[in-house]
């Protein structure tokens, strides 16, 4: 297997946005979790998105992990390796974007790596260095109260500085206008005044086909699934991957119980659990309880055990800003999230036990906690759901999963997968 593009993702939902994004633009995508086993048999792909849970754990085991999945695709001929962070630049000043940046470069050889984070199809736009979510600075976006990384700073020429062992430059909108000669150069020149990194503009699809590009001229590079959207197009026009892929064949319909659960913290999510309550049943997870040392996960579970019969349920630990930064206060950041995604994890492993095989996870760190521990290898893409939000099917055994992203999806988001996960 020769893969055209390589990807390595931060998070399980980023993955599985990123995998949709490629699939839609004709390239064969399977998403892995985690770093394959060498056995791990796979069909005859143009790109992997080998997803990683790194976007929020010390910089350097970020790094490590990175650099252990970048082998893995370099070690199957990848021509390129993107490196999937979030739209909204989650990180922090201790990183991860910029040290994996940094040491993705070095390794590759490269003195410069063009980064964006731009995604117009979510609204996600770069203008002079400075990201817009919908029409607000991230800085004045709902990310500037994101649990775990607070998006306080909308210049990302100065956020990815802070995080970044050499300087960061930009790319601006006027040099991406004139095509991808001009951003080419203008990377060059970055280079040659010692920058490791370039944040380039992007505000209409048609500047991520100039990005893409300009991108794929070199071995790495850093973005959203906007980026993957541009490199997938300079792919497809260069012949390097056989375009329009056919549909892969993703097997029949599942049946079954059906669950929804919610970690996420997102405004996007708290209105989707808002509109799920006519929908189908919702228990809300009492943090408070729960990392009171009770057995909060337990009962959960079991009210949706002696619900399932009858219909989709969701499970939502997710509140507004103000209670969890009471919840923060009192047990700390990173305790508070990990006991819930703990919890998250425990109620999935006990649904699937009893026979689940349709579950919606929304929250990336969420979802990543609860696809390790119920222990899947990999995804095959289906259809969109929302978009960034694609129906996955796992590739060793019937089940059906989506992974979404915290801000993604519709108002009705919950039903709306269950109707693609027959
Ligand atoms: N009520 C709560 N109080 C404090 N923390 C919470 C609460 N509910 C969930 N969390 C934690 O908040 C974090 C939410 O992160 P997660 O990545 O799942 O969602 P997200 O950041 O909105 O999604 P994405 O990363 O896809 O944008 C998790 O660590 C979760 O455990
Ligand atoms: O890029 C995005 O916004 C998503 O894929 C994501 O990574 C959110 O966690």
């Amino acid at each position: 297997m020769t893969l055209a593009l390589g990807c390595i993702a931060d998070d399980y939902t980023g993955a599985s946005d990123l995998a949709n994004t490629l699939t839609k633009a004709g390239l064969r995508t399977v998403q892995t979790i985690g770093v394959p086993a060498d056995d791990l048999a796979l069909p005859e792909v143009d790109a992997v998105v080998v997803s990683l849970k790194s976007r929020s754990i010390p910089a350097d085991e970020a790094v490590a992990r990175s650099r252990e999945a970048a082998a893995w695709l370099n070690a199957r001929g990848a021509g390129h390796l993107m490196f999937k962070v979030c739209s909204t630049f989650d990180s922090t000043d201790a990183g991860n974007i910029g040290p994996v940046t940094d040491a993705l470069r070095t390794d590759a050889g490269e003195a410069i790596a063009l980064v964006t984070p731009a995604f117009p199809e979510t609204a996600r736009t770069v203008y002079l260095g400075h990201l817009f979510v919908g029409a607000v600075p991230l800085a004045e976006s709902p990310l500037k109260d994101h649990p775990l990384n607070p998006m306080r700073d909308s210049n990302l020429v100065r956020v990815l500085a802070r995080q970044s062992r050499a300087g960061v430059g930009l790319v601006d909108l006027a040099a991406v206008a004139q095509g991808a000669d001009a951003v080419i150069a203008r990377l060059d020149a970055l280079a040659k005044e010692g920058k490791g990194a370039a944040i380039a503009d992007a505000v209409l699809d048609r500047d991520l086909a100039v990005l893409g590009a300009a991108a794929l001229t070199r071995k790495v590079s850093t973005g959203a699934s906007g980026l993957g959207l541009g490199l997938a197009r300079a792919l497809v026009a260069a012949g390097r991957v056989a375009s329009a892929a056919a549909e892969a064949d993703l097997g029949g319909p599942i049946g079954g119980p059906a669950a929804c659960l919610a970690g996420s913290c997102s405004q996007a999510t708290l209105g989707q659990i808002a509109r799920a309550e006519a929908a189908m049943p919702v228990r809300r997870l009492d943090p408070a309880r729960l990392l009171s040392g009770e057995d909060e996960a337990g009962a959960a579970l079991a009210w949706a055990l002696e619900r399932i019969g009858a219909g989709p349920v969701l499970i939502a630990s997710s509140a507004g800003p103000e209670d969890v930064a009471a919840v923060q206060a009192q047990h700390g950041r990173d305790a508070a999230g990990h006991a819930i995604e703990a919890a998250m994890a425990r109620i999935a492993e006990g649904l699937v036990a009893h026979g689940v095989r349709r579950l919606v996870v929304a929250g990336g760190e969420t979802s990543g906690a609860v696809v390790d521990r119920l222990g899947l290898p990999a995804f095959r893409v289906g259809p969109e759901i929302a978009a960034g939000v694609p129906v996955l099917r796992t590739t060793d055994r019937d089940m059906w999963l989506a992974l979404k992203s915290g801000n993604f999806g519709g108002p009705d988001f919950f039903a709306d997968a269950l109707r693609l996960m027959p």
